[in-house]
């Protein structure tokens, strides 16, 4: 856990702004001074779920993908911390535990160039590397018996998330994807669009929900895949918005039908999302509103494990909207998962 840099009151009284008569979400959330062994910290605090950071898009590189991915958790918690502590959100059952510091292989991403073939070679490598802390990570606060919350960075940490939930529960998990793309894509190295391929090929990802994928970014080889696999399945943004020939109700009971017997990730990857700044941005998408209500309604069930939001932009003139976006998206699981009604 050598990369794990806590986050500490100080830098968090620095980031929240006080009113007399308020209670702000960062002024009642836990957090951890210093930290022996993380395990035993976790496990000893009265608290359900760890929120913490992935800065970095090193898998998005790998991917021939647009960066800045890696700038959007300090924006996030910026904006999270300021939102308000009531009865609606209750930050007292959230440690803000920090980030995953990957400032070295930012560095060595900055000196490589994605049309050359070598140099994505290495850039996979140091994918597979940041792979190895956020399994680490995240199968220890599972391990605690704790909720992780992640905020990213690339999809290329789903394999983390999906393999450190997994190692953790001792059984492969499956997973919902609120995605334009599956992120499927050939085992040839890691990065951000094979996540979730690595994570079934090496049985630690046992159902699959893709929701919302994007007909005009979907392989033909990648559909037929999951039109021959039961552990594999979908539904398109274009069924659902466009020709209208699936409920947005429907869909969401098709893929919970899937994925719900037993315990499940929850993934948002913001390129699925009308007009947000990510890797790969859409002018057509989900709205907010439609991705708050997939959220509730996967949150809400007794088998979700983890949530993980990635791929989101988050640059300093769009920062906030972007810190704004996804608070609403962490107070939203928080609030429907700590009700479960399933
Ligand atoms: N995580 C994103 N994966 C997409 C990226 C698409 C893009 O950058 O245009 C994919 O590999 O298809």
């Amino acid at each position: 856990m050598n990369k794990l840099i806590l986050f500490n009151n100080s830098f968090s009284d620095h980031l929240i702004n006080a009113r007399s008569g308020e209670t702000k979400f960062g002024q009642q959330t836990i957090k951890l001074t210093s930290v022996s062994n993380i395990y035993d910290t976790l496990k000893s605090l009265d608290v359900k779920y760890v929120l913490f950071g992935l800065p970095e898009d090193v898998g998005v590189f790998a991917n021939h993908g647009k960066s800045g991915a890696c700038n959007t958790w300090k924006h996030v918690i910026k904006i999270l911390l300021n939102t308000q502590n009531n009865v609606f959100n209750e930050a007292s059952k959230v440690l803000v535990l920090g980030h995953l510091d990957f400032t070295e292989e930012q560095k060595e991403v900055t000196k490589l160039k994605q049309d050359n073939p070598k140099q994505i070679i290495r850039a996979r490598k140091l994918v597979a590397q940041i792979d190895k802390h956020v399994v680490d990570l995240v199968s220890t606060i599972v391990n605690a018996g704790k909720i992780p919350i992640a905020i990213g960075g690339g999809h290329n940490n789903a394999y983390g998330m999906i393999k450190g939930t997994s190692l953790a529960l001792k059984r492969p998990i499956n997973s919902i994807n609120l995605d334009a793309h599956t992120d499927f894509r050939a085992l040839e190295g890691r990065h951000s669009g094979n996540g979730f391929s690595y994570a079934y090929a090496e049985s630690f990802l046992k159902r699959y929900y893709a929701f919302g994928l994007h007909e005009n970014y979907t392989s033909a080889s990648i559909l037929s895949q999951f039109n021959n696999n039961k552990h594999l399945d979908y539904n398109t943004y274009e069924a659902i918005a466009v020709r209208q020939e699936l409920k947005f109700k429907k869909a969401l009971k098709q893929a919970t039908k899937h994925v719900g017997k037993t315990n499940f990730g929850i993934e948002i990857d913001c390129d699925a999302i009308l007009n947000i700044s990510s890797s790969a941005q859409t002018p057509s998408g989900f709205s907010v509103e439609k991705t708050r209500q997939f959220l509730h309604h996967f949150a809400s069930h007794s088998n979700a494990n983890y949530l993980h939001i990635c791929e989101a932009v988050g640059k300093k003139k769009n920062g906030p909207q972007i810190g704004k976006l996804i608070s609403y998206l962490i107070t939203d699981f928080i609030r429907s998962n700590d009700k479960k009604n399933d």
